[in-house]
């Protein structure tokens, strides 16, 4: 039996800490404060943080196959050079829309940024519905609009044969399948593989492991949830000592870790006296299954 362990290993105090994402080469995991407009790196080693702060919410970041990084800034694609702060505008979306940013966002096997809109929050989960929609930046930097009618685009990642696409709208509280064609980026067929039970509250970031099954953030559950997407099933359930899970990757020694960002803001004084890791990036170790590594955006 594997024994599982659940450390903070950042007190960061992120108001929403999300899109954890590990690079093998520094050792590090990467992640976004949205709000606080960051991007963070940790090094494992030396155990120092980085952070860039940006102009307009940051709400994913990714690596990048020619150097660096990009993320999702506002409504725009950029890349990022880490060594000078300096950011690079690769493509905008929502234009029309002046109230929405992206969310979060992955990198497909084959090195295309995919990433979705949503319209700002007023408040944790509370913001005028159906105003988002999915994308992805093509190597070449053209966008590919797959859908609207979104309301809070969030975890996404690939089968392990490249067939199926993973993703969630949260406020569906269900997380779908389309069939995934890598040649082209398309998208076809949705489903659902999965219905979130009350007490798991909302579906927010996500990842798969080797075993082809799916790691999901429950927000406001204090959890990840590992799925079946076969089967429909729950296999497990893994709490954190922290409500507002938002994002999970994996990372460390051969991807046998699992990070785990989550948020601040939304808890009341008298919560975080319960909670005050809240906003911290957690480890887990001895879950008995690794992750993959991920992969860079090809542009
Ligand atoms: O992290 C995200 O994906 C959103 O930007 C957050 O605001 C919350 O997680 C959301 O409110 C819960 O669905
Ligand atoms: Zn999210």
């Amino acid at each position: 039996m594997s024994s599982i362990k659940i450390e903070c290993v950042l007190p960061e105090n992120c108001r929403c800490g999300e899109s954890p994402v590990w690079e093998e080469a520094s050792n590090s995991l990467l992640f976004v404060d949205i709000p606080a407009k960051r991007v963070c790196r940790w090094n494992s080693l030396t155990k120092q943080v980085q952070r860039v702060t940006m102009d307009a919410p940051v709400s994913s970041v990714a690596l990048r196959q020619s150097g660096g990084y990009v993320a999702t800034i506002g409504t725009k694609f950029c890349a990022l050079n880490w060594e000078d702060e300096s950011v690079v505008v690769l493509a905008e979306v929502d234009q029309d829309k002046k109230n929405n940013r992206f969310n979060d966002g992955k990198v497909d096997p084959a090195g295309r940024y995919f990433a979705g809109t949503m319209a700002e929050e007023t408040a944790p989960a509370v913001l005028e519905r159906h105003q988002g929609a999915l994308y992805s930046l093509f190597p070449d930097h053209h966008v590919k609009k797959y859908f609207d009618q979104v309301d809070i685009s969030n975890g996404l990642d690939w089968s392990l044969d490249h067939k199926i696409f993973y993703y969630i709208d949260s406020l569906s509280y269900s997380v779908d399948a389309f069939d995934y064609d890598l040649q082209t980026g398309q998208i076809s067929k949705r489903r659902s593989v999965y219905k979130l039970e009350k007490d798991e509250h909302i579906p927010d970031g996500m990842c798969i492991d080797v075993e082809g099954k799916l790691w999901v953030a429950c927000y406001n559950g204090g959890r990840v949830i590992r799925l079946d997407p076969v089967t429909g099933k729950r296999l497990q359930t893994v709490k954190l000592p922290v409500e507002k899970t938002t994002s999970c990757c994996f990372g460390g020694k051969d991807y046998s870790e699992m990070y785990v960002t989550c948020a601040r803001d939304g808890i009341d004084p008298q919560g975080l006296l319960k909670q005050p890791e809240a906003g911290g990036i957690f480890k887990i170790t001895g879950l008995g299954v690794k992750g993959l590594a991920p992969h860079p955006y090809a542009g």
